[in-house]
């Protein structure tokens, strides 16, 4: 159960005249997401989404929306969020930031074959170029600095195994970025959390990236290594399926060539891509916001992912 704030149809009613979408017919909530309140809004201009921010406050929200409003205006596949009578696009709903975006066709592709991947990998490439530009600057919040104060956090709930692993791979990490390869890594604002459950498809065609809201500036090869993390693989062992790394990877490059320090750093940036969700997946298990509210995700599929990419070569960009 996802929705966190009730919303009814009255209390939306007044609330979203400040919008050109005609009259409210109705709301629904949805039940999947984790981390906010979301609702399928149909109203006479068009199919919309509330979502209602639980953790994310007025100051961070704007970077998500505009980069959002920004790449979607760029020709990237993404929802629109609308902007008030007054320009705003976040506005304020029971006492907390809500937006309304555009709601895109299909449904998330959970068992992607190669073809679905290489339209992942093409659309990702064109959102690194089109988000390019975007002048807002929020770092990646879930990058190394999280990791450092998250450790410490979750390694007394680690058997020794865990706990030696976790260890060594930090150790690993802040060495890798400190290397001159890392520096020279292209960057911008990347999604940082473009699973299956984050891509829309209308059967193989993408209609859209959503859920920004882990968005921010890091490298480029990091959002398609925590991609190919949850795409492209085995999802008991973690073992990368070669044929849909290939698609996505190949696609990407075609749009946006990598360069020799990202192929260079590629398996390292796999590691670091499963280490970030083995943290926040741990991170949720053992210190819940609601422990009624939901199921945490599994932080020991990405143990495994992370003990397969340090075990086992990856096939080359
Ligand atoms: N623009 C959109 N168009 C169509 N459906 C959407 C859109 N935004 C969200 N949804 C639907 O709402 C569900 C939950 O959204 P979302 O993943 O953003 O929630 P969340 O709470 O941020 O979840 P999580 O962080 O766990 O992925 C999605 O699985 C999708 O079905
Ligand atoms: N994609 C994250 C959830 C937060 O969006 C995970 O699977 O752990």
């Amino acid at each position: 159960m996802a929705v966190f704030t009730p919303v009814t149809l009255d209390d939306i009613a007044q609330w979203a005249t400040q919008y050109d979408i005609g009259r409210v017919l109705a709301l629904k909530g949805i039940s999947s997401g984790i981390e906010n309140s979301n609702f399928f809004l149909s109203a006479e201009r068009g199919e919309y989404v509330l979502t209602i921010f639980e953790k994310l406050g007025f100051d961070q929200l704007p970077f998500y929306l505009k980069l959002m409003r920004h790449v979607a205006e760029r020709g990237v596949a993404a929802p629109l969020p609308l902007a008030n009578r007054d320009g705003e696009l976040l506005a304020t709903l029971h006492g907390k930031p809500a937006c309304v975006v555009t709601r895109l066709e299909g449904a998330c592709q959970m068992a992607p074959h190669p073809a679905h991947c290489a339209e992942v990998g093409a659309m990702l490439a064109r959102l690194h170029l089109a988000a390019a530009d975007f002048p807002i600057r929020q770092p990646n919040l879930r990058g190394l600095d999280w990791w450092n104060e998250t450790t410490p956090v979750v390694l007394p709930y680690l058997p020794d195994a865990g706990q030696h692993l976790l260890r060594a791979e930090m150790h690993f990490q802040e060495a890798f970025a400190t290397s001159e390869a890392y520096h020279r890594l292209p960057r911008g604002p990347i999604h940082a959390d473009l699973f299956r459950n984050n891509v829309m498809f209308d059967g193989k065609r993408l209609t859209g990236f959503f859920d920004f809201y882990f968005a921010g500036v890091d490298t480029w090869l990091f959002d398609v290594a925590v991609t190919v993390n949850d795409w492209c693989i085995d999802e008991t062992s973690g073992a990368l399926d070669p044929a849909r790394v290939r698609a996505l990877v190949g696609a990407y490059h075609a749009v946006r060539p990598f360069t020799d320090d990202e192929s260079a750093s590629w398996r390292p940036m796999l590691r670091a891509g499963a280490l970030r969700f083995w943290l926040s997946r741990l991170y949720d298990f053992h210190l819940p916001r609601d422990a009624q509210m939901l199921t945490p995700h599994d932080p020991g599929h990405f143990e495994r992912i992370l003990r397969e990419r340090i075990a086992k070569p990856v096939p080359p960009l």
